[in-house]
This record gives structure tokens, sequence and C-alpha cells, in this order.
């Protein structure tokens, strides 16, 4: 299973990323963002957490207009899979691959700690590891969090069962204790919560190795 990690200037998160997925058994490609094209076969686009262009204008803004964008659209119109977390989240929702935006924390203070999250549904392949309502604890690390889907937005999202993941204890005020979302064809995750951060012993927590294991073994299946 192939997967392409985007990489940005001011992403941080990008090797982090490429770890997790090796260690679940992908092969990985790190991906200039000045490129026009994903390398032959990419079954999976993750994009990595980090201050792409410092955070400037807003979180992800632009770095959603980057070169490699185009080529991340096509992928994602054919039906592939794509993974943003953190930065990689408020990417994807810039470039309205996912709906909703991204705002300051509640506290307009950076958070950088260890929470606790619910799955929101099992129902995808990142998520098919756990069962719905099972608790999970991932590190978040960001001062634009705060999710919104604007009006109607969470209406929608909660009726199509598209919440991934939310929050036990909401640190930044986002709506419905988002903390990450599904497309309408659950092949795009977005999520503030870093599970590259949970990914193995030496890191104090293993929980997110469980959703590299699970998109890794159904893409290899597919
Ligand atoms: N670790 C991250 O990707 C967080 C950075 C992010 N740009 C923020 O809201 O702070």
């Amino acid at each position: 299973m192939k997967a392409a990690v985007l990489v940005f200037p001011g992403s941080n998160c990008d090797r982090d990323l490429a770890v997790a997925l090796t260690a679940a058994g992908a092969e990985v490609a790190m991906v200039w963002h000045k490129e026009t094209s994903l390398p032959e076969g990419t079954d999976l686009v993750a994009v990595p957490g980090g201050f792409s262009y410092g955070d400037y204008l807003r979180a992800g803004a632009i770095a959603a207009r980057s070169p490699v964008i185009a080529a991340l659209r096509d992928h994602a119109e054919r039906g592939g899979y794509v993974f943003g977390v953190c930065n990689g989240f408020q990417i994807l929702c810039e470039t309205g691959l996912l709906p909703g935006t991204l705002m300051r924390n509640r506290d307009l203070r950076y958070i950088c700690r260890s929470v606790t999250l619910r799955v929101g549904t099992a129902d995808s392949a990142f998520t098919s590891g756990w069962r719905a309502g099972e608790k999970v604890s991932f590190p978040i690390a960001h001062h634009d969090g705060n999710y919104t889907a604007g009006p109607g937005g969470l209406e929608r999202l909660t009726g199509e069962d598209r919440v991934a993941f939310r929050y036990v204890t909401n640190p930044n005020g986002s709506e419905g204790d988002v903390a990450g979302i599904l497309s309408d064809n659950r092949r795009i995750l977005g999520m503030m919560p870093h599970p590259e951060r949970a990914a193995d012993p030496a890191q104090g927590g293993t929980d997110g190795a469980a959703l590299f294991r699970a998109v890794t073994g159904v893409l290899a299946e597919a």
C-alpha cells in the first residue's frame, strides 16, 4: 500500500506521520508541495501537521493554494483516500475537500496536552479498528482547533454519521465537541488530535497505531 506525505514550508509533523505509516506497513513517499503530481499508484495522501506558511492569513489557507493541491483534488475526486492531521485538517477544510472551518481556540491560547476522545464511528477505513463509543487518548497541539461546520453543517455531519472523533472534555470550543470528521464518501478524514504522536510506546501511548493499522490494512486489500 502506497502513501504520499505532503510537505509544505512549515510542516513539522511530516516525519512523524511517515514513521507511523511505515510502521503500519505502508510504503511512504515524501512529496514537496511544489510537485504537480503524486507518485504513481498512491493509495493514501497524508497531509501533516505544522504551521504551513506560518499560519499566516488563516491556518492552512495559503497551503491550500499550493501546486500539489490540484493533484490531491484529482486523487480525492477519483475516490482516493486522504488523511489530514491538525494543520492537515485545516488545509483540507481550506481546500473545500472537507466542510467547515477551524477557528482560533475559545480561550485564544495554544493548547498542547493529551486529550481523551470518543470514537464517533467505526464506519471508515481509518476508524474500523475501534468500536463506536470507545475512548482513545491522543495529544493535541494547536491554537486553531475550534471547529465550526457552518449553518446546518453539524446536523448533516451527525445525521450522516460522519463525526469520526469527539472530545470527551472540549478543550477549544469546537462545535459539538468535534475533533475529527469524514467526507461524504468516508474516504477523507480530518482531525485535530495527533494519532502519529501516540503510535509507539516510546511516545507514551500507542492508541494511534490502530488508526494506521486499520487504514493500511484496508488499502492493502483493496
Ligand atoms: N500541530 C499542528 O499542526 C498545529 C498547528 C496549527 N497550525 C495550529 O492551529 O496551531
